[in-house]
């Protein structure tokens, strides 16, 4: 019973996750679902969480707790932003037009996947006044890729996240045995429309530091490094003049077997040292996933699936119901920690237990 709170929401992300399901096309769920190899890590994302434990304060005589944050590409109204992910049109026909405006109602970040169904200009449009940040993976051909970050500056992007844990494209099990290589039916990946053409994603292994040096020569906007798993890559991507980082393993979707990111967060906060904002996706599916990161080191998170499987079950709407569902979450978690602020939060709140419940 709870008699004196406001009408219960959905009980929970996963209940998104089982009406997209029913919603989808099987191999398309699966392809949002799945993982690279055995889907260890992609497991242990989620698990991970599972064997910390929160250590609450009480009688501090907090009133409504402060959710705001604000990062080197923009502010957002909680520490959940709306993390890359490709081909929205498979979960909606709005596609990243609805994850946009959802971005825009509940005034969070969305980072716009390079492998977006819908144009960036065309998102942005779609949703005035939605905070979008542009991912990228670095093209080799380095003027296309110039062509990229100019768009994504006349978009109104607030930064640039490169993403760098894919000097090739992980082997995801679900998705070769469905024989999913493709986009489906016209849609394409909008974002590299060259001309009268579609260009191809290139995976390349020859990326280097350089590119990032170079990147951050071309644009004045913040550059965010994505899939940083490694301290001393940390303390690399510092001294490249990067402006934040994504601690990330590709949501389990790229080298299996890497860690759990919430086991790695407190090495790469420490490597950093409060130098620049560090942020973290993957296995995050409740308010308290979200306070742990935080008080972990994180100073956001990033949502990938959860925000897929909204989409997935009810558009627009659906998307939004996500976000606030988390918003919820992470209110009453941080109420009933007794903790004022998300800013707050520190690593003696969180306990990691040696035998998991
Ligand atoms: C279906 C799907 C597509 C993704 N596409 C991209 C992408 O285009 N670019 C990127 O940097 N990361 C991509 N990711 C990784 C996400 O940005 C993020 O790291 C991951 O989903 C976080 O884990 P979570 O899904 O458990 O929240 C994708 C993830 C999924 C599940
Ligand atoms: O599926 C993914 O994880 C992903 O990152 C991606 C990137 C480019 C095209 C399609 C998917």
């Amino acid at each position: 019973m709870r008699p004196s709170n406001p009408a219960p929401e959905p009980a929970g992300v996963r209940e998104f996750e089982a009406a997209a399901r029913e919603r989808l096309d099987p191999v398309h769920y699966d392809y949002f679902a799945g993982g690279a190899g055995d889907e260890i890590t992609l497991r242990a994302n989620e698990s991970a969480f599972g064997r910390l434990a929160l250590l609450p304060r009480v009688l501090r005589g907090v009133e409504k707790p402060e959710l705001g944050i604000t990062l080197p590409g923009g502010s957002a109204s909680m520490p959940v932003l709306v993390a890359p992910t490709a081909f929205h049109c498979l979960a909606d026909p709005e596609g990243e037009r609805a994850t946009a405006r959802a971005a825009a109602t509940t005034e969070t970040i969305m980072i716009v996947s390079l492998a977006s169904t819908v144009a960036v200009e065309d998102v942005a449009a779609a949703a005035p006044g939605a905070r979008l940040w542009f991912q990228l993976f670095v093209q080799p051909d380095m003027a296309f890729t110039e062509t990229l970050v100019r768009r994504a500056e006349a978009a109104g992007c607030g930064a640039l996240v490169v993403t760098v844990d894919a000097p090739v494209f992980g082997t995801r099990g679900r998705d070769e045995r469905n024989g999913f290589h493709d986009l489906p039916g016209g849609l394409r990946c909008e974002n590299m429309r060259d001309g009268d053409r579609i260009r191809p994603i290139v995976f390349s292994p020859a990326i280097s530091w350089d590119h990032i040096a170079r990147l951050t020569e071309i644009t004045s906007l913040p550059i965010v490094l994505k899939g940083v798993l490694h301290p001393s890559d940390a303390r690399t991507a510092l001294d490249h003049g990067v402006s934040a980082l994504i601690v990330s393993n590709h949501g389990g979707r790229q080298l299996d077997t890497v860690p759990a990111t919430v086991d790695v967060l407190p090495e790469i906060a420490a490597a950093v040292g409060g130098a620049a904002p560090v942020l973290l996706d993957g296995g995050v599916r409740r308010g308290t996933d979200v306070l742990k990161a935080l008080a972990l080191g994180a100073s956001a998170v990033a949502v990938g699936r959860p925000v897929v499987w909204g989409l997935g079950a009810d558009g627009e709407r659906g998307a939004v119901r996500v976000l606030e569902l988390l918003r919820a979450e992470v209110e009453e978690a941080l109420a009933l920690c007794g903790v004022a602020s998300v800013h707050d939060l520190e690593p003696g709140m969180v306990r990691r237990l040696r035998r998991p419940w």
